[in-house]
């Protein structure tokens, strides 16, 4: 006897399993983090390694289809398919592809959807209705040209803007690196290649847990860039649709790039996206300068992880672990995307800042306010900014036009609410924009009260009022009096089986069979006596039934009611064009109300923390001071059962600029250099800081560089990955930049790693003289305080016992006591001779290691201070290096050696100087 060997569940007989074998076997190869789904109606099927996947997702076991060599299958339901989904986009940062089968020809394929972590449009009904969107998703674009220079475009589909940029970049990337991090991209195409240019800049995406995706050279070109702005951009009713109006058309790369992200985006293949996005220039100098390195190093945003080929993974970490979750009391999604958006760029405009820091003290003074904002009137707020969305792209249906009339006609109590506090910042801000957006939506709101049946809401039926329209409202009587008549038909049937009306037998309907009766399964007896009635089916539910009377009533209703839903759309199909107008003013209010929701977050958080956090004192950016009072880590402090010793700090131009923290392990050092970074960027936010005293000047960057293995992304090695943050933190740090260097040169050799850590200690502390906080295990780096002015040395404290140590985590000035090694190496029950030799020649070791550090290093320190050092040295030499390429005569030659040698003289270099003099 021959196996049945037909798919029940997919109803594929052996042919098609065969057919659908030889399809998929030529389908082109993918990427291992692409998903291939296959829509099979009730199914969906997932193969060879996705199936794999799945199947740990889902736990379902795999099976296989087909003859030999069969293919692995993994069968989901809709459920399944939608959690796995959301899975793939938005943690695992996969690409998803979901197949639909052609119709007509039986084995024909075809790309229905397809979603990246960037691009999650196809996907926004499965992955966000019953779910708020929380971070924003962007793609970027970047094409690379001659001599360094960039062009990149990024493109927002949960904020719809288009931002450009061309820029001459340096060697490391550094400025790439910052607008990575200031717009967190998910996912940045380049152009496809094999040369060093492109690999460098995948490297840079990838250390970045950028996604990146290569496409064609020739997709860059900007040939019909105007033809799809047009289309794409945002243009007011009566506006002339002309995208050349717009400045940023003028950069030509960028406009490449642009058409570039459009195209893989597919942008311009549904009307949704027409009319919707805003073009804008991207503006990185108005925000303090932060990489990736510095926001992960000071835990300002969740770490990713990686998943087994190396790709970033997001995966839910505890609140208090990092800055975004200590200030998120944010109760709307667009509180919490602008808040994201707000941590990453911080701003170095002194009045803004200010104005948030007035407004956050409002909501830190007057809790009511701020309970009745945050407990009550934003929770009644919407994803505006998504109804603005649904509105411009006219996928919006008469429910959504009911929500923004609720969330508008909230609006006058808000601004009463806000009124009490009795604040300028407050009135400019909030009270005056939202008062003057709720009279451009009065006109709205009036259309809405006179077309919507408002008490037919909360019964959740969104229909236009019969009364609008005469024949509306004589379709709407005759559906009334037949719906009477079926009651009465449902009377009689009550009584013939002798049952309850509306409670065991029901009058229901539904869109196969319009009207029917239904029992239980358990009454069904009663009904295969009464002849006149017919059983339609018997389902999980009951049996279901009807008589002569109803069919004939529900197919004389069916046609009244597909009148008058004709009617219905007409009018609602009216109100809806209407609607879409007011898209931009919904855009703007959703603004307001997101920066309102992120600024009563920050006060929540303030007085929230353990001990309050305060108002940082702003100072201008060339007073250069940076002075806090028993500074907290906002995070640490937070956890259970940990009393946090806070600490303070002083930086002042005058005096000391450069601090090198030692200590013993575990200590606190990392934390009290890290405490100081994100105090400085909270208070860049307009956020209160968790200090009892703060004042500081602004900053034109915060970078940092922390301890090796907390920051490996991709594979690199730890020696690798700090050459690259420090050699960024080199070229960009100015003298206005607060930098934070933890435990730097542990990737290599002690001998090599202390002389790269000095010579990096003193460039910083000697020639950039920003503010800077060196925390190392390097005991000779402290020396650096007898020769250097600026330097100052600070320890953790720690008391030590016959088998401990106790850490006080107190900072206190000078530099630790040395024998902590030794004692550490006692408490782990080392040999007692060991111990005995190392105490004995640890100072006579110590004056020859000094000795041999100093002769190896002196040279190349110098010689790297000369390399990398100073601006007027690399001048000078690269001056020197061309005009004797061009050939010079002895007199000619002396005469530029002089020249050089007087531009040298204004270096200020000390070596250099030296050797000069
Ligand atoms: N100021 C503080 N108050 C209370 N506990 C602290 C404080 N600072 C640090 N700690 C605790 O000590 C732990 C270690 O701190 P940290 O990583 O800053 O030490 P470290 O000296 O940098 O260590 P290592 O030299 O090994 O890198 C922290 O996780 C925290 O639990």
């Amino acid at each position: 006897m021959s196996q049945d060997t037909t798919i029940q569940a997919l109803n594929l007989d052996i042919v098609q399993q065969q057919n659908f074998v030889r399809f998929f076997r030529g389908l082109p190869e993918k990427a291992a983090s692409t998903v291939r789904l296959f829509n099979r109606s009730d199914y969906y099927t997932l193969h060879d390694d996705d199936a794999k996947l799945a199947a740990d997702f889902t736990s379902k076991i795999v099976n296989y289809m087909g003859e030999t060599p069969k293919l692995s299958y993994l069968c989901i339901n809709k459920h399944q398919m939608e959690m796995f989904v959301r899975e793939l986009l938005l943690v695992r940062q996969y690409r998803v592809e979901v197949y639909v089968k052609s119709s007509g020809k039986s084995n024909d394929w075809q790309l229905e959807y397809k979603g990246s972590p960037g691009n999650l449009t196809q996907f926004e009904q499965i992955l966000f209705e019953n779910a708020s969107i929380n971070s924003s998703n962007s793609v970027m674009g970047i094409k690379p040209g001659k001599n360094k220079t960039l062009a990149v475009s990024n493109i927002n589909t949960t904020d719809l803007t288009f931002e450009v940029c061309e820029f001459t970049d340096n060697e490391c990337f550094s400025e790439l690196e910052a607008l990575l991090a200031q717009i967190g991209p998910k996912e940045c195409i380049i152009p496809s290649g094999d040369n060093l240019e492109l690999n460098t800049l995948k490297t840079v995406l990838d250390r970045n847990g950028v996604l990146v995706a290569h496409v064609k050279k020739s997709d860059f070109n900007a040939d019909d860039i105007i033809q799809d702005l047009n289309r794409l951009l945002f243009f007011q009713m009566g506006q002339e649709k002309n995208a050349t109006m717009f400045s940023e058309t003028n950069l030509p790369d960028a406009m490449g790039a642009l058409q570039a992200v459009i195209k893989f985006l597919n942008l311009t293949g549904s009307e949704t996206n027409f009319n919707q996005y805003r073009l804008k220039k991207v503006d990185a100098q108005r925000f303090v300068r932060i990489d990736n390195a510095a926001l992960y190093a000071l835990n300002v945003l969740p770490k990713p992880s990686l998943n087994s080929e190396g790709a970033p993974v997001f995966t839910q970490t505890p609140k208090t672990h990092n800055l975004l979750g200590i200030l998120n009391y944010c109760v709307t999604p667009q509180g919490r995307r602008l808040l994201e958006q707000w941590i990453k760029q911080p701003l170095k405009d002194h009045n803004l800042i200010n104005e948030r820091l007035d407004i956050v003290g409002c909501f830190v003074k007057d809790s009511e306010t701020r309970i009745l904002i945050t407990k009550d009137a934003l929770t009644k707020i919407p994803d505006l900014m998504m109804l603005s969305k649904k509105l411009s792209g006219k996928k919006a249906k008469l429910q959504d036009c009911y929500r923004l009339y609720q969330a508008i006609g909230y609006l006058p109590t808000l601004i009463n609410i806000l009124r009490k506090l009795n604040n300028n910042c407050v009135k400019d801000v909030f009270i005056n924009p939202l008062g003057e957006f709720a009279m451009d939506m009065e006109k709205y709101q009036i259309m809405i009260e006179t077309m919507i049946d408002l008490d037919l809401v909360d019964r959740c039926e969104f229909l236009i009022k019969s009364n609008i329209d005469s024949d509306i409202n004589e379709l709407q009587k005759s559906k009334q009096s037949i719906e009477e008549k079926m009651h009465k038909l449902l009377r009689k049937a009550a009584n013939d089986l002798n049952l309850e009306e509306g409670k065991s037998v029901k009058l229901e309907c539904n869109p196969q069979h319009g009207y029917f009766f239904r029992i239980t399964k358990k009454e069904e007896q009663a009904l295969r006596q009464a002849k006149q009635y017919k059983i339609i089916d018997t389902v999980a539910g009951g049996v279901r039934f009807n008589t002569e009377k109803l069919v004939m009533l529900n197919e004389e209703y069916s046609a009244i009611n597909e009148k008058y839903e004709e009617l219905q759309k007409g009018m609602v199909d009216e109100i809806l064009k209407v609607a879409a107008g007011y898209a931009d003013t919904v855009r703007s209010i959703n603004i307001i109300l997101a920066s309102l929701d992120v600024l009563s977050s920050f006060a929540t958080a303030a007085v929230s923390a353990k001990v309050p956090y305060v108002r940082p004192v702003l100072k201008p950016i060339e007073e250069r001071v940076l002075e806090l009072k028993k500074v907290r880590h906002p995070c640490l402090e937070q956890q259970d059962h940990l009393d946090f010793i806070p600490n303070d700090a002083h930086f002042n131009q005058n005096s000391k600029t450069f601090y090198i923290i030692t200590g013993p392990n575990m200590c606190g050092k990392s934390t009290y250099i890290k405490s100081i970074g994100v105090c400085v960027l909270m208070a860049h936010i307009g956020c209160w800081v968790p200090c009892e005293y703060a004042e500081l000047s602004l900053v034109d960057g915060i970078l940092a560089r922390v301890g090796a293995d907390d920051c490996q992304l991709k594979g690199l090695s730890t020696f690798m990955l700090e050459m690259i943050e420090i050699s960024t933190i080199i070229t960009t740090a100015t003298k206005n930049s607060l930098v934070i260097v933890d435990e730097l040169g542990r990737g290599t050799s002690t001998y090599d790693g202390c002389g790269i850590a000095w010579a990096i200690a003193e460039h910083l502390a000697t020639y950039v003289k920003c503010f800077s906080l060196f925390a190392t295990h390097f005991h000779k780096i402290t020396k650096l305080a007898d020769t250097c002015p600026t330097v100052g040395n600070l320890h953790v404290s720690a008391v030590t016992s016959k088998d401990a140590i106790t850490p006080l985590y107190q900072v206190k000035e000078g530099e630790c006591d040395k024998s902590y090694g030794i004692h550490c190496a006692k408490i782990a029950e080392f040999p007692s001779d060991v111990l005995d030799w190392a105490s004995k020649n640890l100072s006579a070791l110590e004056h020859q290691e000094d000795l041999k550090f100093i002769k190896d290093f002196e040279i190349p320190i110098k010689k790297k201070i000369i390399e990398e050092g100073d601006e007027i040295i690399k001048e000078s030499i690269k001056d020197f290096k061309a005009q004797i390429a061009n050939g010079l005569n002895e007199i000619e030659l002396e005469q530029l050696l002089n020249e050089m040698k007087n531009k040298l003289k204004e270096s200020e270099n000390l070596f250099i100087k030296g050797v000069i003099e």
